[in-house]
């Protein structure tokens, strides 16, 4: 078919039903839609389509099927791994007119959702009714539901809640062959075989779309608190991560280096959280819910002082002194990305996490000793984010090829690690010649067999995860 043809049949599709679909072919949404927050491809999208309905969808996935059409689904676009990337005459699947809340059972504490539902959108809706959609990160005002599922996003509170994967009660999805499937029913207890649900969450939208999810709320948390600290060295965040969870339940354990505040701190607004200069700190978050908790972290952070883990700290008196004090892990991604960092997002148990970020950071100095190393991320996980900025001087062709050297080395100690190449932000197209540094070739072979299962003609998101 030529681009003409495919253009008008989509639109075809689009005014099928009540509420029509919307397809948008104008060079500036084409260049919106086809791309993400990796920026290093260029979009070169067929066309956007914005369905209406879950039939909508599936019409336009027998019509992908019948044509030979690949179709890329696309959420937010706040993605890091490029897997909502259209770089190939795709058609772009976008979920912004799916946006609505569809039902919400307070018994069952579960909240029925379109794909296109905001992050915020959520978490707003379930504090108007009393509750709390925990899975929280830095792109919550624009990311969208269907996206946060398929990359199975984590963020800055999965050490207490878990991943998004945790949260979903059931999922309405189209399969690569066009099939609609009501996975889980929103059942508490389910053991019938296979959970097909939980195959859809991380698939970065390779085995079909997902359309529709029921997700769980929980109670809301009582008088957040936070503390920052500073760290006398890496080390000391495994013990203090030690203390304090051995007697608190901690909702958030973060750390980032001296380098990542400096950032912060210079990109406007925020204050230092206290005048000693410490390499690394840490932000701890822990519901205050009585005297005797505040008290009981008011000793293990004395406990910790003693024995010289943590040089200095803060602790914050009230909600507003809490936000302010977690913009300084919030704001780090922004206020370094003028500098287009070349960016890692990489993982291995908590106990080794000090190790592993010593030879990383061992072998890039060594090798390239004027390149800024930023470090950052949610260490109670494991989950570090290494963001390394280009010299001023150095052209950015340089660069990126010193980079691709960078991943070498980095991948072959996260294999070392037995860690995993991408923690949170997926694999999409950035990582996926890299695969086999965290998945064994056999393991490999079984994601394909699954995905030529709902998929059999490759037109869902190809050559996302491998090729
Ligand atoms: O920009 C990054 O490297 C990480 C972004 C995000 O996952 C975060 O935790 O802030
Ligand atoms: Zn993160």
């Amino acid at each position: 078919m030529t681009p003409e043809q495919i253009i008008a049949a989509l639109k075809q599709l689009m005014a099928e039903g009540d509420a029509p679909g919307k397809v948008l072919t104008d060079p500036s949404d084409l260049a919106t839609y086809g791309t993400d927050w990796t920026r290093i491809y260029t979009p070169n999208p067929v066309a956007i389509v914005l369905p209406k309905t879950t039939e909508h969808v599936q019409s336009l996935v027998q019509f992908a099927n019948q044509n030979n059409v690949a179709l890329v689904p696309s959420g937010g676009r706040t993605g890091l791994s490029a897997g909502a990337v259209a770089a190939n005459g795709e058609v772009v699947v976008a979920f912004d007119n799916m946006n609505q809340i569809l039902d919400f059972n307070a018994s069952d504490r579960t909240v029925r959702c379109q794909a296109g539902v905001i992050t915020e959108q959520l978490q707003n809706f379930a504090e108007k009714n009393g509750l709390y959609y925990p899975v929280d990160f830095a792109s919550a005002g624009s990311s969208q539901l269907g996206g946060n599922l398929s990359t199975n996003a984590g963020g800055i509170k999965v050490i207490r809640y878990g991943m998004s994967r945790d949260w979903v009660a059931g999922l309405k999805v189209v399969t690569g062959k066009g099939d609609v499937l009501d996975l889980n029913k929103d059942l508490e207890k389910n053991n019938t075989g296979y959970d097909l649900r939980h195959l859809f969450i991380g698939a970065e939208g390779t085995l079909g779309f997902i359309t529709e999810a029921t997700m769980k709320l929980s109670r809301q948390p009582d008088n957040l608190t936070v503390f920052v600290l500073g760290l006398n060295d890496l080390g000391s965040t495994m013990d203090v991560l030690n203390t304090f969870r051995s007697k608190l339940d901690l909702t958030a354990y973060e750390f980032f280096s001296h380098q990542a505040m400096n950032h912060v701190l210079a990109h406007g607004q925020v204050k230092a959280p206290f005048d000693t200069e410490a390499p690394y700190y840490a932000l701890l978050e822990f519901e205050a819910v009585s005297e005797q908790v505040m008290e009981q972290a008011m000793e293990l952070f004395e406990r910790c002082m003693e024995n010289g883990w943590v040089l200095d700290g803060v602790i914050s008196q009230s909600e507003t002194q809490a936000q302010s004090l977690w913009l300084l892990r919030e704001r780090i991604s922004e206020s370094i990305a003028p500098r287009i960092p070349y960016k890692n997002d990489i993982s291995v148990v908590v106990s080794r996490v000090p190790g592993f970020l010593e030879e990383i950071n061992q072998v890039v100095s060594d090798h390239y000793p004027d390149f800024e190393i930023i470090w950052f991320g949610h260490i109670g996980d494991g989950n570090l984010h290494l963001n390394i900025l280009k010299p001023e001087d150095m052209a950015k062709e340089d660069f990126f090829e010193k980079c691709q050297k960078v991943n070498k080395w980095v991948f072959e100690i996260v294999e070392r690690y037995q860690g995993s190449v991408s923690a949170e932000h997926g694999v999409g197209m950035t990582k996926k010649a890299y695969l086999q540094y965290t998945r064994s070739e056999a393991e490999i072979a079984y994601l394909r067999g699954i995905k030529q299962v709902f998929d059999p003609n490759g037109i869902i998101n190809p050559g996302k995860i491998f090729d």
